[in-house]
């Protein structure tokens, strides 16, 4: 019988396990998870599989994962060993998490060399982050030194992830590995970034060029899912759905979108109108009460949400360099800066930095916005909780 093709998942976590490892499983791969959760991987090792629950209204419907495994992304020699093996790997740990991981992967990237000299890998870039390919690159290039070369070999593959996936909470898991997701289900990549044949992989859409779906991911669907995030925060709501069915937040959301959308499509030459509906279908999607999303998951990290490239910024340059006013974008950033929880160190960061700076000079100053615009988004800074309660 021929040998099952591998894949390693890097982290078991939301994506790995409720996203990725249901594409490569439903492909027909063999799936190795690295993590550094122990109960995940002794969980994976006794039964060989996992359950996702595909939740949406009413409908719930449990999918079994199988021909699991777990590897300690402590032991070096281990995950070394499965990346030289592997047929296509993915990574999805998060950004702060990259930097630590980046020794392992170019420990397992020079014995893959050894054991199959010049063997490509496809490593797929599961991670909200602009230009995932580029800071992966720079890691990678700082951990190979003298082996750097290697990388000729190595597609570093950008993917979006559209899948929602919040973690279940404890009282709803029957076992550490149950995961609730939503049904929707396609995985675009960097089309241009495959080194060798692009793998057969289900739900996998290859696009060129790729920075129109990261565009259409981070500037419309995280931009708008972190304003229902933020409006939602500044009238008390506690879940997404919640914020979505509030009628002046989902006025406020979807004009934001629609605003980015046009943007974007127009930007890229594409369809406005193909554009538009998955924002609207987005809108639709905010609303999946099933799925237990959380204001304070999609909110969590404004500093990094507020970052140049990011989700806000990012969406509101689009939207300035196509002359496309965007109002909403900026109470979108003004709702940020209240954007306050205990055990979110960025959040009180963010908090010592406003009292530190004032509001106008943090927009203008930290955060780039002209003279205008960083006091129009002052005003709705002040505006907002009065007008939103
Ligand atoms: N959850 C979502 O809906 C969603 C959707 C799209 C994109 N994303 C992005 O996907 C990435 C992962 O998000 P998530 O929600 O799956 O996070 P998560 O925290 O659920 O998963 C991360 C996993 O990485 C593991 N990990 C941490 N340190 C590690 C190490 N040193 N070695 C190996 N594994 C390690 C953790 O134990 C965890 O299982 C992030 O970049 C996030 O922004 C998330
Ligand atoms: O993961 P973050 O913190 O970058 O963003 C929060 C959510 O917007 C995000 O996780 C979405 O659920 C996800 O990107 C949807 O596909």
């Amino acid at each position: 019988m021929q040998k099952k093709k591998t894949a390693v998942m890097y982290g078991a976590g939301n994506i790995g396990r409720g996203f990725i490892g249901q594409v490569l499983h439903d492909s027909g791969y063999e799936v190795a998870f690295v993590d550094v959760d122990q109960n995940l991987i002794d969980a994976f090792n006794q039964t060989g599989s996992y359950v996702i629950t595909v939740v949406e209204g009413d409908r719930a419907e449990e999918k079994v994962i199988g021909d699991v495994r777990g590897v300690n992304g402590m032991d070096l020699d281990a995950v070394a060993h499965e990346i030289a093996e592997a047929d296509v790997m993915a990574v999805s740990v998060g950004m702060r998490i990259l930097p630590r991981i980046a020794g392992n992967l170019a420990a397992g990237i020079r014995l893959r060399e050894k054991l199959h000299p010049g063997l490509p890998l496809n490593l797929l870039i599961c991670e909200n982050l602009p230009d995932p390919e580029g800071f992966v690159r720079k890691l990678l290039l700082e951990a190979l030194g003298e082996d750097q070369a290697l990388l000729e070999n190595v597609g570093l593959v950008a993917a979006t992830i559209g899948r929602m996936i919040p973690p279940l909470p404890p009282e709803k898991r029957r076992v550490c590995t149950d995961i609730h997701v939503e049904p929707f289900c396609s995985l675009p990549v960097d089309a241009d970034a495959f080194r060798g044949e692009i793998p057969a992989l289900r739900y996998l859409e290859p696009y060129s060029p790729f920075a129109f779906c990261e565009e259409k991911k981070l500037y419309i669907h995280n931009m708008g899912h972190a304003l229902c995030a933020y409006f939602g925060a500044l009238k008390r709501y506690r879940a997404i759905c919640e914020a979505i069915a509030d009628p002046v937040i989902a006025f406020l959301v979807h004009g934001a979108m629609i605003s980015s959308a046009n943007a974007i499509a127009q930007a890229y030459g594409e369809d406005a109108a193909a554009v538009t509906a998955y924002a609207e279908d987005l809108v639709r999607r905010f609303g999946n009460a099933a799925l237990g999303d959380t204001v304070v998951r999609v909110g969590k990290d404004p500093l990094r949400k507020l970052s140049p490239k990011d989700r806000l910024l990012g969406a509101l340059s689009r939207c300035q360099s196509q002359k496309i006013p965007a109002p909403q974008i900026l109470m979108g950033i003004g709702a940020a800066l209240h954007f306050q929880d205990a055990e979110d160190p960025s959040s009180l960061e963010l908090r010592r930095l406003l009292a530190e700076q004032g509001v106008a000079q943090y927009l203008q100053n930290a955060l780039g916005l002209s003279e205008a615009d960083a006091r129009e988004t002052a005003w709705y800074y002040q505006t907002l909780p009065a007008l939103l309660s």
